[in-house]
C-alpha cells in the first residue's frame, strides 16, 4: 500500500509494501490516487514520493511479470509518467536499496533527494528486460552516456556520493529522510518546473557519444554470448539522442521486444529460483525443512587442509566473521596459505596491520586445536581411504555436538560419515572452485544425516553469502554426475569428427563462458583422470588388463583424455593439454600434437570421421546431462528442478538467460522433442547407457505435463 500524508502544504506518498516495497498493482493504484489528490488539493503546493521501512523500493513486482497484473491500470509507466507530468514539484525521497521502477519514479520527478546510505540500481538487464519507464531516455539526459551505459547495460549500483557527482542526485542527507524531504519541498514550492523536466535537457556530451556506444557495443557482442537483453538495452540509451517523444517511442518498441522474448521468463526464472531454494526440504520427506529444523550456532569453524580450496573456504569464513581453526600438516604449505588468506583480506603479514577479520585466524599444525570448534569442514585431497582416516582422527579430537563437513566432490558421504561415531552429524558441504568466489554451496545429506546437521550447514552458506542447494548423496552428487556427461559426449564427438575448438566454440555461443575442453584445461585434466583411476574405468598406464579399448564397465568409453594425461598434458598447468599455452598466457591455441593424436585415435581403431552439426553438438553435450537430471529428479536426489538449474547457473556457468538445464529443457527446447532427440541417440549409440531416455522424462512428455507444473505444487 501507500500512505498519503501532508505535512503543511507538503503532500507526502509513502511507499508501505514491505519487506522491498515492491511496486505491486495495489501499490501503483495507491500512489496514483494519492497523487491525483494532492494534484487536485489547492493547498498541496509540493509532493514528496519516499519508502517506509527496510529501502525505498526494489522496484517493479517481479512476480506480477508474465500475469495479467503487471500491465493493469495504472501501470507503472502510467504512473511514471503521472509524476513526469505534474505541475506542482515532485520530490523523491530515497534510502536503502532502490532499485528498477523506484529509479524510474525519481527519475520523472523534478527533484532527487536520498539518504547516504542509499544503493541505486538498475537490474533490469539481469532479468533480461529494457528498464523503460523513460529510464532509458531520461538518464542520459541527466548522468551522460557513459554513466548510463555502466548502469543500464552493466547494472552497476551507485551510491550515493557517486550519484550526487553524477547529478543523479540533487542532495543527501544524513538526517531524518522525512523531514529533510518536505523542507527540502518546501524550498522549491516555487521554483519553475520547466527546467526540472529531465526529458526536456539534452543528453550531455552527445558529441562523443559514437565513441561511447561504439566501445560499449563492442565489448558486449564479445560477452553477450547469445543474451539478448544487453545489445537492447544500448540501443534504447542510443535513442536518448533523438527527441525525447520519439526516444520513448523506441524505448517502448525494444521494450516490448525483451518484455517478448524467451530470455527474459528465463531470466526472471532464474532470479527467483535462487530465492526459492532458500525454502529447502528434504526430497522424499516434507516434514524436514527449513521452518521444522533448527540449526545449530556456529561461531568457531576448523578448516582442514590448506590446499587451494582449504584457502577459500577460509576467506569465506573469515570475510563473514567467524572464527576460524586452519589446519594442515606440511608447516610450508600452512605458512604460504597464511599469507595468501591475509593478502586476500587486504592486511600484511605482519600483525599491526591484520584486518580484523584476519585475526580471527588460527593456523596451526596441531588437530587438538579443534577442540572447541563448533563445525569442521575437511579439505584434503580427494582419496576415501584418506578422508575416513581424517574423519576417524576427527571424530576423537573435536566435541561430540561438532558438525563434521566435508568438501568432497563426489566421493559417497556414507562411507565417510561411517568412519565416525556420529553420522548424524556429517555432511557434505561441497564448494565450487575458487570457494571465495563461487556462489554456489553444494550441501549433500548422507542416509543418517540429522534435520539439525541440514539445518547447519544451509544457514552456514546463508551466512558466508552463498546459494545453498540441498541435494542427496550419489556418486558425484548432483553437480557433476551430470557435468560429467557433458565431458563423455564432447570426447566421442572428438572420435566422430570434430576437434576440441569446433565443441567449445559452439557451447562458447551457446553461452557457456568456456566449453568442456578449455574448463578441462582451466581445472587441470588430472583431476577428473585420478577419478577414472580410482572408479577402476583405467590406470596410469592406461585400460586396466584385459579391458577393450572403447568399451569399459559396460559402457562406450573414449580414452583420449587418459592419452593425454599419461602424456603428462594437464592443461594450463603443463603449458598444454587440449590446447597448448604459451608461457604467461591464458589463450587456448589449437594444438597440431592433439590433432594428429585423435587423428591416429580413429585410424587404429577404425573411426569414421564425419562432419558434425552446431545443432548435433548442443544436443550430443547438453541433453544426457538434462536427462541424467531428470533421473536425479526420480531417485529423489533433488527437491525439484530450480535445484539443479541453481546448481549449474552458479557452480558451471550454465547461460543464465536460457534459466538452467531443466528449464531449458522445459520451455525452450520442449520435452517432447527432448525424448524424441534422446531415443534417435540411443538408436546410434546403443552402447551408451546416458541416452536412455529417464522414465520421469518419458511420463511428462508423453502425457505433456510441463516440468514447472509438476515442480509448482512441490515447493513449501
Ligand atoms: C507494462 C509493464 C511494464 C513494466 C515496466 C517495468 C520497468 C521497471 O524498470 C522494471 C523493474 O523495476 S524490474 C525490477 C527490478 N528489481 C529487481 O530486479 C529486484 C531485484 N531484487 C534484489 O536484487 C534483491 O531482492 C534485493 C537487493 C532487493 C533484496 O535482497 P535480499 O534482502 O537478499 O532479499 P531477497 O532474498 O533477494 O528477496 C526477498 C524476497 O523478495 C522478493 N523480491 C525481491 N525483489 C523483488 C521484486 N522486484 N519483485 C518481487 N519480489 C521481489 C524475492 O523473490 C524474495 O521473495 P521470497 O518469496 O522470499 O523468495
Amino acid at each position: 500500500m501507500a500512505e498519503y500524508v501532508i505535512y503543511e502544504t507538503v503532500a507526502v506518498l509513502q511507499i508501505n509494501n514491505p519487506p522491498l516495497n515492491v511496486l505491486s498493482h495495489h501499490v501503483r493504484r495507491q500512489l496514483m490516487s494519492g497523487l491525483q489528490q494532492a494534484l487536485q488539493d489547492t493547498a498541496v503546493r509540493s509532493i514528496v514520493i519516499m519508502g517506509k521501512g527496510q529501502i525505498f523500493t526494489a522496484g517493479a513486482d517481479v512476480k506480477e511479470f508474465g500475469t495479467e497484473k503487471a500491465l493493469s491500470d495504472p501501470s507503472l509507466p502510467t504512473l511514471v509518467e503521472a509524476v513526469a507530468a505534474s505541475n506542482k514539484p515532485v520530490v523523491t525521497a530515497f534510502h536503502g536499496t532502490t532499485l528498477g521502477g523506484g529509479v524510474a519514479l525519481a527519475l520523472a520527478s523534478h527533484y532527487r533527494l536520498a539518504a547516504s546510505s542509499v544503493k541505486i540500481g538498475l537490474p533490469e538487464v539481469e532479468i533480461g528486460i529494457v528498464p523503460t519507464c523513460g529510464v532509458s531516455q531520461r538518464l542520459p539526459r541527466l548522468v551522460g552516456l557513459q554513466t548510463a551505459v555502466q548502469m543500464i547495460v552493466s547494472a552497476q549500483t551507485m551510491s550515493a556520493q557517486q550519484a550526487l557527482t553524477t547529478g543523479l542526485l540533487d542532495k543527501v542527507v544524513s538526517g531524518d529522510l522525512l523531514s529533510e524531504a518536505v523542507g527540502f519541498a518546501k524550498s522549491v514550492e516555487v521554483q519553475a518546473l520547466a527546467d526540472r523536466r529531465v526529458g526536456s535537457r539534452a543528453v550531455p556530451g552527445a558529441d562523443t557519444a559514437e565513441d561511447v556506444l561504439d566501445a560499449a557495443r563492442k565489448r558486449l557482442v564479445r560477452r553477450s554470448r547469445g543474451a539478448i537483453a544487453p545489445l537492447t538495452c544500448l540501443q534504447a540509451i542510443q535513442a536518448s539522442l533523438l527527441p525525447f517523444e520519439t526516444g520513448m517511442k523506441r524505448e517502448a518498441e525494444l521494450g516490448q521486444y525483451l518484455w517478448t522474448s524467451w530470455q527474459t521468463g528465463a531470466l526472471r526464472y532464474a532470479f527467483l529460483a535462487e530465492r526459492t531454494v532458500k525454502r529447502w526440504y528434504l526430497p522424499g520427506n516434507k516434514t524436514v525443512n527449513y521452518r521444522t529444523a533448527e540449526p545449530l550456532v556456529i561461531n568457531s569453524v576448523g578448516v582442514l587442509g590448506a590446499g587451494t580450496m582449504g584457502v577459500g573456504i577460509t576467506i569465506c569464513l573469515l570475510q563473514a566473521g567467524l572464527k576460524v581453526v586452519l589446519i594442515e600438516a606440511n608447516k610450508t604449505q600452512l605458512d604460504k596459505a597464511v599469507t595468501l588468506i591475509q593478502r586476500s583480506l587486504g592486511g600484511r603479514s605482519h600483525s599491526k596491520q591484520l584486518s580484523h577479520q584476519a585475526m580471527q585466524l588460527r593456523a596451526t599444525t596441531d588437530y587438538r586445536q579443534l577442540g572447541e570448534v563448533d563445525l569442521v569442514i575437511e579439505a584434503v585431497f580427494e582419496d576415501l581411504a584418506l578422508k575416513r582416516k581424517v574423519f576417524q582422527q576427527l571424530d576423537s579430537v573435536t566435541k561430540p555436538q561438532a558438525i563434521l563437513a566435508t568438501n568432497t566432490s563426489g566421493l559417497d558421504i556414507d562411507k565417510i560419515a561411517s568412519a565416525t561415531q556420529r553420522p548424524d552429524k556429517v555432511i557434505g558441504t561441497h564448494f565450487f572452485s575458487p570457494a571465495n568466489v563461487m556462489r554456489l554451496l553444494e550441501n549433500i545429506y548422507g542416509r543418517h544425516t540429522s534435520p539439525e546437521t541440514i539445518a547447519t550447514a544451509m544457514q552456514l552458506g546463508a551466512t558466508i553469502g552463498k546459494v545453498g542447494v540441498l541435494v542427496g548423496n550419489c556418486p558425484g552428487f548432483v553437480g557433476n554426475r551430470m557435468k560429467g556427461l557433458n565431458f563423455t559426449e564432447a570426447m566421442f564427438l572428438l572420435e566422430e569428427g570434430a576437434e576440441p575448438q569446433d565443441v567449445d566454440k559452439v557451447l562458447e555461443e551457446f553461452g557457456f563462458a568456456m566449453g568442456p575442453f578449455r574448463v578441462s584445461d582451466l581445472a587441470g585434466g588430472d583431476v577428473h583422470w585420478r577419478r577414472r583411476i580410482q572408479a577402476g574405468l583405467t590406470t596410469e598406464q592406461g585400460p586396466p588388463p584385459n579391458t577393450p579399448l572403447l568399451y569399459r564397465q559396460g559402457n562406450r568409453y573414449c580414452p583420449l583424455a587418459d592419452m593425454l594425461c599419461m602424456q603428462g598434458r594437464f592443461g594450463q598447468k603443463t603449458g598444454a593439454g587440449w590446447y597448448r599455452y604459451e608461457s604467461g598466457s591464458r589463450a587456448a591455441l589449437p594444438d597440431a600434437v592433439v590433432h594428429r593424436l585423435i587423428l591416429k585415435h580413429r585410424q587404429d581403431n577404425g573411426l569414421q570421421r564425419r562432419n558434425i552439426s552446431s545443432q548435433e553438438i548442443v544436443e550430443r553435450c547438453l541433453y544426457p546431462l538434462i536427462n541424467e537430471g531428470f533421473r536425479i529428479l526420480e531417485e529423489g536426489l533433488a527437491a525439484g528442478p530450480q535445484d539443479i538449474d541453481v546448481i549449474f547457473l552458479l557452480g558451471f556457468g550454465w547461460p543464465r538467460h536460457t534459466g538452467g538445464p531443466m528449464y531449458y529443457a522445459d520451455k525452450v527446447v520442449g520435452l517432447g522433442i527432448l525424448l524424441r532427440c534422446l531415443e534417435k541417440y540411443r538408436a546410434l549409440h546403443p552402447r551408451s547407457a546416458h541416452w536412455v531416455p529417464s522414465s520421469l522424462l518419458q511420463t511428462m512428455a508423453t502425457q505433456g505435463t510441463s516440468l514447472t507444473a509438476w515442480a509448482a505444487g512441490s515447493r513449501l
